[in-house]
């Protein structure tokens, strides 16, 4: 698939203004560079555009996004590496502070990552069912970076954040609901859109050069953190993948995700 199809752009049926942006890149949507960068060139796209609004969302049945590809960082080509984590932050900082009224309509799981997208967002209805929402690194191995713990603290409370995030926590979406780190709860994908189309329908009266100004204002200490150590926070990142421990970390739980799949053959 190119990267061209990785994200695809339609407007909303009743409401030509807000874009319904859908990520396809099966099976789970894990974030690799060209998903990453099909994403970027939409953002860019979107901020020039007619649209006021979005909802990002997910083309697959039970997955929002798996979050980031982890091939990407197992054993990989340094090269790559910067790249891959430097669109992910251009992708960060452009969904997080997009002018656009955001919303996020997750139907299906939705670690990590795709736990930072969603949260990005300015709004959140989640489909019941046995899916889950977190950022879980710390049970990889891993680190989650200082913005994605930033994005996490313009959710929820940084108590909740923080046992959360040492512990790994994939939240079910009821438990997701009650910490508020989703919005709402919706019977399927479909309802998910609505209500996001409901919360973006508040704004119907709201002048959009205040309201974005005022949303960029709350989100402004994050991003100014990352804005100012973009290159160290790249260089931190492929500097983490050089360690041999997390190599293996990553492999183990590579070889965790094949093996639950055998386990259910
Ligand atoms: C201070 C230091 C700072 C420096 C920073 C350094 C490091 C930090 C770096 C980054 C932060 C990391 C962020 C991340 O996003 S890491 C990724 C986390 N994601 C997960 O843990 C999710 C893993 N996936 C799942 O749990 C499940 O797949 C699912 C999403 C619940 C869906 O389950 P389902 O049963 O529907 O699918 P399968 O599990 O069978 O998967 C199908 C297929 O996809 C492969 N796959 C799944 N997830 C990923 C992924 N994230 N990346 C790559 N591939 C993935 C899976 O292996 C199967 O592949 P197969 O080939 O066997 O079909």
């Amino acid at each position: 698939m190119s990267s061209q199809n990785l994200v695809t752009v339609t407007p909303d049926k009743d409401n030509d203004e807000i874009a319904i942006v859908t990520m396809q890149r099966p099976p789970v949507n894990s974030l690799n560079l060209e998903l990453l960068q099909a994403l970027s060139k939409t953002l860019d796209e979107l901020s020039t555009s007619d649209f006021r609004a979005m909802v990002l969302t997910s083309a697959s049945p039970t997955v929002f996004s798996a979050g980031l590809d982890i091939m990407e960082m197992y054993k990989p080509d340094l090269k790559r590496a910067e790249q891959f984590w430097s669109t992910l932050q251009d992708v960060w900082l452009k969904l997080f502070e997009s002018n656009l009224i955001t919303a996020a309509a997750i139907n299906g799981h939705a670690p990590a990552g795709g736990c930072l997208l969603a949260m990005s967002c300015e709004y959140r209805a989640m489909v019941s069912g046995k899916y889950s929402i977190g950022l879980n690194e710390t049970a990889l191995g891993i680190v989650a970076p200082r913005w994605f713990m930033d994005c996490m603290l313009n959710t929820i409370s940084q108590r909740e954040a923080e046992i959360a995030l040492t512990t790994g926590k994939l939240f079910s979406v009821e438990e997701a609901l009650k910490v508020g780190l989703i919005d709402e709860t919706a019977k399927d994908k479909e309802d998910a859109i609505n209500k996001c189309l409901g919360f973006i329908e508040k704004f119907e009266s709201i002048p959009p050069l205040p309201r974005s100004m005022t949303k960029q204002k709350f989100r402004a200490n994050g991003v100014q953190w990352l804005k100012a150590n973009k290159q160290a926070d790249i260089d931190e990142f492929v500097h983490f993948l050089k360690f041999p421990q997390v190599q293996q970390s990553l492999e183990m739980y590579i070889h965790m995700l094949k093996s639950k799949q055998n386990k259910s053959e």
